[in-house]
């Protein structure tokens, strides 16, 4: 069922070939979005309420929840869902405390002192997805690190249900979160409200989340358009397995479709050392997909899909590098021997036991990740995402003696006489 490839095969370009996804070769994605931040620009509101009667089916009168209202939602969902969520936001919250970690102070020479310290981003936009599925666990993969960073401001967009509001879960969330509302905007317009205001949505400083297509090309047309940046491309899921002939392909073909289900753009490729393996985990495919609800949009992106032969794992990883999944799982015996040889992928899931959905949900690891190829230069969501980190100086009078003639010669060499001059009148004075 899955094209299946022979590395030693493939030349370079047609290996540069397969791992393309998500392309938008005709502008399609980009003609549409441009149209729809150019008229949420114009419109406004108006325009949000116009593409929620288009894209989401409901007309709206009002664009948010409140409070009450979403303290009315949340309440109606079962104690089992509410503890599974708090578990998970627990999980997400242990993991992503460790990552504010305060840094050393250091004197570059006598008297000149270095350092760094954090500050959240004020105002944060949320991007939770609610087109094929909706997705409470992105809320609290976002919404954890933003509360940990500090960020004054989180502004949380959805696509809003048939019913024009928000599911429980998304409702629960919100109030694990301390959010008082919820925008109910999707697609590229939410990006776009977000990015330049409108009535009812405020304006943010950067953008989180992620998305289909439209949703990301709209956040990578708004860096380039406003002073607004984002988080990363993170767009349709994908998953890369690499496994050996001690894998069980019924486990394989399990985490091929768990991120196949998430849309027919979606991708999932199989490495392997083992042509056997290939063949038994097509069969637990078919088999699978019979039970699954899903089964017709994880067709389509199986039908998306690929396997490659590879005559040993260090050419599996060299493919996967190349690649630079989103996720990267290592069914293999030898996954300890193989964790320094990732390079690139947005998270890891090590051994036959850790299926690629503990980190969609609940292990702590975030679930916003990069993809398309670009884990090759971006990290997944951190409380790193949410804050800057400015640097700081301060020189004492020796410091100034120590480092002033470095600065003047470097000036110099520059052509740079001002430069130059704001050190040499200070050290003027102090030879007084
Ligand atoms: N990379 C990651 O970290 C990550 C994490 C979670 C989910 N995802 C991916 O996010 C995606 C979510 O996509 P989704 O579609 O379910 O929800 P979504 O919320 O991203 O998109 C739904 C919205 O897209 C807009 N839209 C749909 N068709 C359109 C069209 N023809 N023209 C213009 N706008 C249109 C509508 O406004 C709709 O409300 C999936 O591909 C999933 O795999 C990625
Ligand atoms: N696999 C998605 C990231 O690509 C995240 C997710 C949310 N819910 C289920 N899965
Ligand atoms: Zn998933």
């Amino acid at each position: 069922m899955l094209k299946t490839y022979q590395y030693d095969q493939l030349s370079l370009e047609e290996i540069d070939e397969l791992i393309l996804r998500n392309t938008d070769p005709n502008n399609q994605i980009q003609d549409t979005v441009e149209q729809i931040i150019s008229k949420v620009k114009e419109d406004g509101d108006d325009a949000l309420k116009q593409f929620a009667s288009r894209y989401d089916q409901i007309d709206l009168e009002q664009l948010y929840l409140d409070e009450g209202e979403i303290e009315a939602l949340a309440n109606s969902i079962s104690r089992e869902q509410q503890r599974a969520l708090e578990i998970a936001f627990q999980n997400i919250y242990k993991f992503h405390a460790t990552q504010l970690k305060k840094e050393r102070t250091i004197e570059t020479m006598p008297g000149v002192t270095c350092w760094r310290e954090v500050r959240p981003i004020e105002k944060v936009g949320l991007y939770i997805p609610g087109g094929s599925a909706v997705l409470p666990s992105t809320l609290l993969m976002l919404g954890v690190p933003a509360r940990i960073a500090g960020c004054k401001e989180i502004v949380v967009c959805s696509p809003p249900q048939k019913d024009g509001k928000v599911n429980g879960f998304i409702a629960y969330c919100l109030k694990l979160l301390q959010v008082k509302k919820i925008y109910l905007t999707g697609g590229a317009q939410a990006v776009a409200a977000m990015a330049f205001g409108t009535a009812s949505v405020p304006r943010v400083d950067k953008i989180f989340g992620p998305g289909n297509q439209y949703v990301t090309k709209a956040k990578s047309l708004i860096q380039s358009l406003t002073q607004v940046s984002i988080d990363m491309p993170a767009g349709p899921s994908e998953v890369l397995v690499i496994a050996d002939e001690t894998a069980n392909p019924a486990y394989i073909a399990a985490d091929l479709l768990a991120q196949a289900e998430h849309g027919a753009d979606s991708q999932a490729v199989l490495v392997s050392t083992n042509e056997t393996l290939i063949s038994n985990v097509n069969e637990a495919l078919a088999n699978q997909l019979r039970s699954l609800p899903r089964a017709a949009l994880a067709q389509k992106a199986l039908e998306n899909s690929y396997a490659v032969i590879v005559d040993s794992l260090e050419n599996a990883l060299l493919f996967s590098n190349k690649y630079a999944p989103e996720h990267l799982i290592i069914q293999s015996d030898q996954w300890k021997k193989m964790v320094n040889g990732v390079l690139n992928a947005g998270s890891v899931f090590l051994g036959h036991l850790t299926p690629e959905s503990v980190g969609d949900y609940a292990s702590g690891t975030n679930h916003t990740l990069p993809t398309s190829g670009y884990a090759r230069s971006y990290s997944g969501v951190s409380v790193d995402s949410f804050v800057k980190k400015i640097t700081f100086q301060q020189l004492s009078s020796t410091g100034l003696q120590q480092i002033g003639s470095t600065v003047e010669i470097l000036a110099e060499l520059e052509g740079l006489q001002a430069h130059k001059n704001a050190v040499s009148i200070r050290l003027s004075d102090l030879n007084d």
